[in-house]
């Protein structure tokens, strides 16, 4: 079974070292594809089924993977192997599809839809696994042989042999090899809009024009594991036993490479918690901005699924202070009572309540010492995590989501008590979420100011001799005119998370 994966073969622009295979004889099977097995293998019929899954059904990767693994009964090899096929297919997509429209003599979308699915995990394999060819047209004729019948199996078994003929760097320099955002788009697999925002964002972030292609190419290395052990209630060292190491960026925070999450101890009590270090470093700047007074009154106005609103309330709990975790949807704050289990019951309370609604109840004006809104957004800085995001998120999702995160800070101020502090968070560095909202909301309330965000979200990093781990330098948005604070995943290795901490 090939293991590694397409991360480790990039360099450091992101792409695909030369696989050393251009120009050299391949080796096929001798027989027909009529004549070859017709069972599909365990790992690559699961990344099937959940590649039909996403691609038809809307599905999320990330959640029907594991009870699919499990369902499917892969050893650990097998389902990394299938992870990889998943994600590194769902991620690429736009790669693969653009390749296969040289090779197929029609249009992809005349195809079935669970034939291109096939020929794009047999892509995946040809192109960015260490799949031996002979392998990857294989058993992706099998699997379609069993999984979707004879007739394309011929189609696939040609079609999958043009691809083979280049590699993939030679594919790219062959199909985009130029600067153009087309061809980018199709080099780094990211649909033209997100590129561009990407683009706007790093230059209104003062980022040189050379660092697009490193972000763009973090965009598509799989994260490593990051861990958190909830500060007061979980306990480091057995992870650190395990395995994982300690992050150089966050307090009582891991990183772990490779496994099941759901082993390490600690993760399946809920004491110590999968978390982006990321939103971890936003959800401590909050409570760490300034000394907590006992009595103090939280409010996550958007909680679900409840990562910052655990890390809070465990912050909360060491001090005093106690927490009101929010979200609009029942299902997540089911999720959120969940994730609070580990906390004393005295520290935290729970309401379902659409945000805006939250603030049009006299009692809840002027209420909260510390609000954290993390506003539901595009998710543009959690590309890593979340393969298919990048091909189902439109722009039209963006309107809707600047004008509800424009209403919902305009909220979050009106329950904020005069002096306190809200955190304003997205997990996007698009301009429209992040920075634009910012200077918005300055702009209509007069009595709004934005505090030092960067000094505050350095705070919450690690601290040797007096020293943030975290480099000022590096906070894209500090020392500006904005003096926001934006992370990168090519300079942190977090999700490209935004921090602005305000107060009125
Ligand atoms: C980015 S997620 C929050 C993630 C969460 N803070 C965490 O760390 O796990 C945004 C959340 O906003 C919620 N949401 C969307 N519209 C809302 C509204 N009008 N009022 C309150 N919550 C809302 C969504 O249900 C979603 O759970």
């Amino acid at each position: 079974m090939a293991d590694e994966t397409s991360q480790d073969r990039r360099n450091t622009k992101g792409r695909q070292r030369n696989r050393g295979q251009a120009g050299r004889q391949r080796k096929y099977s001798a027989a027909a594809p009529a004549q070859r097995k017709r069972s599909s293998d365990p790992a690559r019929l699961t990344a099937f089924q959940i590649l039909q899954a996403v691609t038809h059904e809307d599905a999320y990767a990330n959640l029907i993977l594991p009870t699919r693994i499990r369902r499917n009964k892969l050893d650990r090899q097998d389902a990394a192997f299938a992870t990889e096929l998943t994600y590194g297919t769902l991620r690429s997509i736009g790669t693969y599809d653009a390749i296969l429209a040289q090779c197929v003599d029609r249009p992809l979308k005349k195809l079935d839809k669970p034939v291109l699915d096939a020929l794009r995990i047999g892509a995946h394999q040809l192109l960015n696994m260490r799949v031996p060819p002979h392998a990857a047209l294989d058993t992706t004729v099998a699997l379609v042989r069993d999984q979707i019948g004879a007739g394309p199996s011929g189609l696939v078994n040609a079609v999958l042999r043009k691809v083979s003929d280049r590699s993939l760097d030679e594919w790219l320099d062959h199909l985009a090899p130029g600067e153009s955002d087309t061809d980018l788009s199709i080099r780094y697999a990211h649909p033209t809009w997100i590129l561009r925002a990407i683009k706007q964002s790093l230059a209104t972030n003062g980022r040189p024009p050379e660092d697009f292609h490193a972000v763009l190419a973090a965009n598509n290395i799989a994260p490593e594991l990051n861990l958190i052990a909830l500060p007061g209630i979980g306990d480091l060292q057995p992870v650190l036993d395990y395995g994982a190491q300690p992050s150089d960026l966050a307090p009582d925070a891991a990183v772990f490479v490779g496994g099941d999450a759901g082993r390490i101890p600690g993760v399946a009590e809920g004491t110590v918690r999968v978390q982006d270090i990321g939103s971890q470093l936003t959800a401590r700047a909050l409570a760490n901005a300034r000394d907590i007074e006992a009595d103090e009154s939280w409010l996550d106005m958007s909680a679900g699924p409840g990562g910052k609103a655990a890390l809070l309330a465990s912050l909360a709990q060491t001090k005093g202070a106690s927490l009101l975790a929010n979200d609009v949807s029942e299902h997540r704050t089911k999720l959120v009572a969940q994730a609070l289990r580990v906390v004393d019951e005295d520290v935290w309370t729970m309401s379902v309540a659409d945000g805006l609604e939250l603030a049009k109840d006299p009692a809840n004006v002027q209420r909260f010492d510390r609000i954290l809104l993390d506003a539901p957004c595009t998710g543009l800085g959690a590309l890593r995590r979340r393969p298919e995001s990048r091909w189902r998120r439109t722009p039209q999702d963006l309107a809707t989501l600047t004008q509800l995160q424009a209403q919902l800070l305009d909220a979050a101020m009106t329950m904020l008590k005069p002096g306190g502090l809200l955190a304003y968070v997205t997990c996007s560095p698009h301009i429209a979420e992040t920075t634009l909202q910012v200077s918005d909301l300055l702009k209509r309330n007069a009595d709004a100011k934005l505090l030092d965000s960067a000094t505050a979200l350095q705070g919450a990093a690690l601290q040797h001799e007096g020293a943030s781990a975290l480099d000022r330098a590096t906070i894209t948005g500090a020392d500006t005119e904005s003096n926001t604070a934006q992370l990168w995943p090519d300079l942190h290795k977090t999700d490209a998370m935004f921090f602005a901490l305000l107060t009125h």
